[in-house]
């Protein structure tokens, strides 16, 4: 009985009584905001479930109340019962980026995505072993700038066949379900660049999935992803998860859907040490990746996982966001596909017309993506950090152990630097246009964080420049191959949005040109 209510008490503390404790502490400062609807056990949640209720993506609240909170260094929020603080403010980031790795780092909090990508560098503080491991990803993949990787290896002829074959297995005039097919999509790329000719098995062969009704149902290994992914979303927005995490992370595989949801995951991470242990593409990616020595097998295998995920879930909502936008504005789509004939991009042209210079050049579509990213973000929010001793940022004191994100929303519709931010104008971002000489006489300027759809610091994304390829290729392809329509419903939908989570998924209509 004594124990019972030593944890009905427990509860109340960390579900009630810390909540309203913390936010009184933090009203006192003037430059932190306190999230608004909060509600105890589900935190500020609640706005975002009044988002989905109101037929809007869960994000919207960001936008919404981005005018008011741009007023502030910071903003405190609720997961539940974790208290989080935001990052808003440029200095705020900058005093982030500053205090990196040594008082602020990445948390090792095992809830969500980051439970799923366990035991790779994703929810691992930055010690000389996960720097090194995340250079090896870099350098092998090639993802830095001063890629060789990109430069020597075919990667765009790969994306465009890649993108050849989905669009010729793609019906006309018949609702296609987007996010699927560009998930599909990316995954197929990605592991044509991290496996070779092992990609056959890994696109083919079915694998048991266990469903929460306890049946058993064969599927590939992409779609256990993309279950997986989904299943571990979840995780992260229940209180369960909170409340199990104080007794310790592994009590969460006692209980479903935390056993269900390991016991697929091991499935999947089972398949991905089966075919890079029988690889017979000795110098593929995975297989280099896999020979590290500083690496256990295990830490591996949840590095691949870990670009897997960060490769295939992220660049397919954007490339569902940058598809909707040509639609939703149509003159955007004629400009572009101006701008791709103008470089010689068109249907039917050779292959090898496709090269990485010939996108380079094309100002506009850049332009496009970065105006998408900023309309709608793939992610809205960074990983969660930590503060390793108290920690003082913007002159607030922050205790050791508190968690922190980087808002990557409110900045994209602050309206002291852009101008008109709720419009959709991609010539916003073209230091050349009209445009971008009218917003800087009107004082609209933007500084090095104002755009942050990768993160900022040393954890950043390390993907950000194959995915910006990627997502150009593919798009520049599809626009010159395809026209599509949305449904009516979703191009009217002023609250849409495709960022990661989101619950809307697109059916669109195509006709081969
Ligand atoms: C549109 C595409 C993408 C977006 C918007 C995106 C965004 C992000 C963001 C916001 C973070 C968190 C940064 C932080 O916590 O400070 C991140 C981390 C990461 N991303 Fe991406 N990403 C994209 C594509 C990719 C791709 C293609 C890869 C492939 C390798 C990738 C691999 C990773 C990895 C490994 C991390 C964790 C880095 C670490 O923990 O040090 N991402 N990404």
């Amino acid at each position: 009985m004594a124990l019972i209510i030593a944890f009905v008490i427990f509860l109340v503390y960390i579900f009630v009584v810390r909540p309203y404790y913390l936010r009184w502490k933090y009203s006192r400062y003037s430059n932190i905001m306190l999230g608004k609807k909060f509600i105890p056990v589900l935190g500020n949640f609640k706005q975002a479930i009044d988002c989905i209720r109101a037929g809007k993506v869960h994000y919207t609240w960001y936008k919404e109340e981005a005018e008011e909170v741009k007023n502030f260094d910071m903003k405190l929020n609720f997961e539940g019962c974790h208290p989080i603080l935001y990052m808003v403010s440029k200095t705020a980031c900058e005093e982030f980026v500053k205090h990196g790795r040594v008082d602020i780092d990445r948390s090792t909090v095992r809830l969500g995505f980051a439970e799923m990508l366990h035991g790779s560098i994703v929810n691992k503080c930055t010690t000389k072993n996960i720097f090194q491991r995340r250079k090896n990803m870099t350098q092998l993949l090639g993802l830095n700038s001063a890629s060789r990787y990109i430069k020597k290896f075919p990667l765009i002829p790969k994306i465009l066949s890649c993108t050849r074959n989905l669009l010729d297995s793609m019906p006309e005039q018949k609702p296609i379900d987007l996010l699927q097919e560009m998930t599909e999509l990316v995954f197929n790329i990605f592991n044509e660049v991290l496996f070779g000719k092992d990609i056959t098995e890994l696109v083919t062969k079915l694998y048991p999935y266990e469903n929460s009704d306890g049946t058993t149902e064969e599927v590939t290994l992409r779609e256990i992803l993309i279950r997986l992914s989904r299943c571990y979303i979840v995780q992260h927005l229940s209180p369960l998860t909170s409340i199990m995490l104080y007794f310790g992370a592994d009590t969460l595989y006692y209980l479903n859907p935390y056993k269900r949801d390991k016991k697929n995951l091991d499935t999947f991470k089972g398949a991905i040490r089966s075919i890079v242990s029988t690889s017979k593409e000795t110098n593929s990616i995975g297989n280099k990746l896999y020979g590290f020595s500083d690496t256990t097998e295990e830490e591996k295998i949840c590095d691949l996982l870990v670009i897997m995920v960060g490769g295939s879930e992220t660049s397919s909502h954007s490339l569902v966001s940058c598809l909707y936008f040509l639609k939703k504005h149509p003159e955007t789509l004629v400009k572009l596909r101006k701008e791709l004939e103008k470089e010689g991009l068109v249907k039917d042209s050779d292959l090898s017309t496709w090269k990485r210079e010939k996108l380079q050049d094309c100002t506009y579509l850049s332009c496009f993506i970065k105006e998408v990213m900023r309309v709608d973000p793939t992610v809205i929010e960074t990983f969660i950090y930590v503060t390793n001793k108290e920690t003082k940022i913007c002159n607030v004191p922050i205790p050791k152990g508190f968690q922190i994100r980087l808002d990557m929303m409110t900045s994209n519709y602050d309206s002291d630097k852009w101008l008109y931010p709720e419009k959709f104008i991609p010539e916003r971002h073209d230091f050349d246009s009209e445009f971008y000489q009218k917003s800087k006489q009107a004082g609209k300027v933007q500084d090095v964080y104002t755009r942050r759809p990768f993160g900022h610091g040393i954890r950043n994304c390390p993907g950000q420049t194959y995915a910006i390829l990627e997502i150009k290729v593919i798009l520049a392809y599809l626009v010159t191959h395809i026209d599509f329509e949305f449904e009516l419903e979703d191009m009217n939908n002023e609250g849409i949005g495709f960022g990661l989570g989101t619950q809307f998924n697109p059916k669109i209509h195509i006709s081969k040109k």
